[in-house]
């Protein structure tokens, strides 16, 4: 999942490395041969009562960046009091061209434009005028910032689904939505069963009148899965379907309704017009917008609109398993301002994670083994 990204975020790594390696190799040698001739000088004169080199200050501030005035961040005075105590200084010019990599492999790996933007401003700003000691790893400078800059973009508007579950009124009527094919309906069922593990009954309703076959494949789901399915004979009212579900719910004792929608073009202004009328109609708690990770900057774009009209909680990204760049999970709660909520794993019923981004950017940056 997400290895062409991943290697792409350690290529940007290794190139910020190797730049302050090289740089803090010239800052030993030069510090090598100051104190070289510092001795030969005192050897020649007096000996020397006092110190002439300055004390090195308190280094247990490797990462610190110099703030006060004057000495502007990566500026000279800064430079000088580093040096001294045994640190270089991370300039703009040492991630100039790195960061230049990185802005290409992000876009490359259908990060959205404004987000790989964000990301980048925000390395730059938190490793330019950081510190490392000559000896310390440059690595753990800039996976601190890559972590920082992923974040930020990956867990905007979250909160947390199980609660949300938890404390609602039942039946909990939640509504998906997303274009032909990408895995709506197999999310349905999936979510099914991660309800029923978690002690709640669902319903499913299939608002997807529009298509042949939708009930066929919708109802394979529900009997290998034994829920209930409410369905409409093939172009019938999706928002009397979905009432019908929420009545049965009441009926029975059901505590969430799935509500499946047509999964037409968010340009169909038919399909704008059913999901607003649902809308009106079960007054969903939740709508939840379903797309694949591996349409990338569509999927990104689908979302936006599709949030526009018919204002979405979050989305559920599917097919994570076959995207290796990752730009759709990384872009679309920014680009929405909605969370990811789950990440489609597999075709199993169980293949469903819940999207957790510590966890993603760990998976991201490498500190997770992979199982395949
Ligand atoms: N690899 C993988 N395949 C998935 C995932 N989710 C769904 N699929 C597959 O994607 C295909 C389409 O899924 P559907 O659930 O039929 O898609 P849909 O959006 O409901 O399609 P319509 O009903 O035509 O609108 C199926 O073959 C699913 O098995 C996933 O997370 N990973």
């Amino acid at each position: 999942m997400f290895d062409s990204l991943k290697d792409k975020l350690s290529g940007f790594r290794k190139d910020v490395e190797e730049t302050t390696e090289e740089k803090a190799e010239e800052a030993d040698e030069a510090d090598a041969d100051a104190d070289a001739e510092a001795v030969e000088e005192t050897v020649e004169t007096e000996p020397a009562e006092t110190e002439t080199t300055p004390e090195p200050e308190s280094t247990d501030d490797s990462d610190s960046k110099d703030e006060e005035s004057g000495n502007g961040r990566g500026g000279f005075a800064q430079k000088a009091k580093s040096f001294a105590r045994g640190e270089i200084v991370i300039e703009e010019q040492d991630v100039e061209d790195p960061l230049w990599e990185l802005e290409m492999a992000l876009l490359e790996s259908d990060v959205e434009m404004s987000v790989a933007q964000e990301m980048l401003d925000g390395i730059r700003n938190d490793l330019v005028g950081a510190t490392r000691k000559f000896s310390a790893e440059t690595g753990d400078v800039v996976e601190d910032a890559l972590r920082d800059s992923l974040l930020s973009v990956i867990s905007v508007g979250q909160f947390d689904f199980d609660q949300r579950v938890a404390e609602a009124d039942k039946p909990l009527v939640i509504i998906f939505t997303g274009v032909n094919g990408v895995g709506k309906t197999t999310s349905i069922a999936k979510l099914s069963r991660y309800f029923e593990e978690r002690g709640y009954s669902s319903v499913m309703a299939n608002g997807d009148t529009y298509r042949a076959g939708a009930n066929q494949q919708i109802r394979e789901h529900a009997d290998a899965l034994d829920t209930k399915l409410i369905a409409h004979e093939q172009g019938g009212d999706p928002a009397a379907v979905i009432y019908d579900a929420v009545e049965y719910a009441d009926a029975h004792d059901i505590d969430i309704v799935l509500g499946d929608t047509a999964g037409r073009l968010h340009t169909s202004e038919g399909l704008m017009d059913q999901l607003e009328k649902i809308g009106r109609v079960v007054d969903p708690d939740m709508t939840i917008f379903v797309d694949e990770a591996v349409a990338g900057q569509d999927a990104v774009q689908r979302a936006k609109e599709f949030d526009e009209a018919a204002e979405i909680d979050g989305s559920i990204l599917t097919k994570a398993d076959a995207d290796s760049k990752g730009g759709a999970a990384i872009s679309i709660s920014h680009v929405t301002g909605k969370p990811i909520l789950f990440l489609g794993t597999g075709q199993g019923y169980d293949d469903i994670e819940q999207f957790d981004p510590e966890r993603m950017v760990e998976r991201l940056l490498g500190d997770e083994e992979e199982e395949e």
